[in-house]
């Protein structure tokens, strides 16, 4: 409806369309983003997907905070140890980060650049402790996505209120 429309997001006007084959990407070192992701596979139906970088974090990734900043402030591709072939047959990804020193885990910039997105509909979600990088978060996904349709990112209360919203579920 009307009362949704974020001038930001022109395309949250798209239709809802049943036949839309949706995949949840996610990357999660300590179980937060995960929980959301799965949340929003619940509401879905979508298939799922998480991320594993080839070279596993602490698990404390703040023991691992040095790389990860490095990763994040020189723009690195850590590389993915498990990149599935069928990832462009999903007609729309929404695609789940930590915020990591400041933009998503590099690792899920360099999982949606391993393919050929164009035309495909790209939903950000993030997991933080505050909202201060939450836009470049979202920018930095737009980057990597160039060609890709790019719906509004959840921003906290229900998941299923905002997949409504963006018309990703009716
Ligand atoms: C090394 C490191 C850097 C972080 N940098 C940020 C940041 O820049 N901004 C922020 O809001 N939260 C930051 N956080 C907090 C995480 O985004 C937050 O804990 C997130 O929910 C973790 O997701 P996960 O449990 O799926 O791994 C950082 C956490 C770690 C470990």
């Amino acid at each position: 409806c009307k009362e949704d429309f974020d001038p930001n997001y022109p395309a949250d006007n798209i239709e809802y369309d049943g036949s839309r084959r949706i995949l949840v990407a996610y990357f999660s070192q300590t179980g937060n983003t995960e929980r959301l992701a799965n949340q929003i596979v619940a509401a879905t139906g979508a298939d799922v997907y998480r991320i594993q970088p080839s070279e596993p974090y602490a698990s404390n990734p703040y023991d691992d905070s040095g790389r990860i900043q490095n990763e994040s402030y020189d723009d690195l591709r850590p590389g993915v140890a498990n990149l599935p072939d069928n990832v462009e047959d999903y007609d729309v990804i929404l695609v789940g980060s930590p915020i990591w020193w400041h933009n998503p885990a590099m690792v899920v910039c360099t999982f949606l650049e391993s393919y050929d997105l164009s035309g495909k509909i790209i939903v950000p979600f993030f997991t933080y402790g505050s909202t201060e990088y939450l836009q470049q978060s979202i920018d930095k996904i737009h980057e990597v996505t160039p060609s890709s349709v790019h719906l509004r990112t959840y921003s906290g209360g229900s998941v299923e209120e905002w997949l409504r919203g963006i018309h990703i579920i009716q």
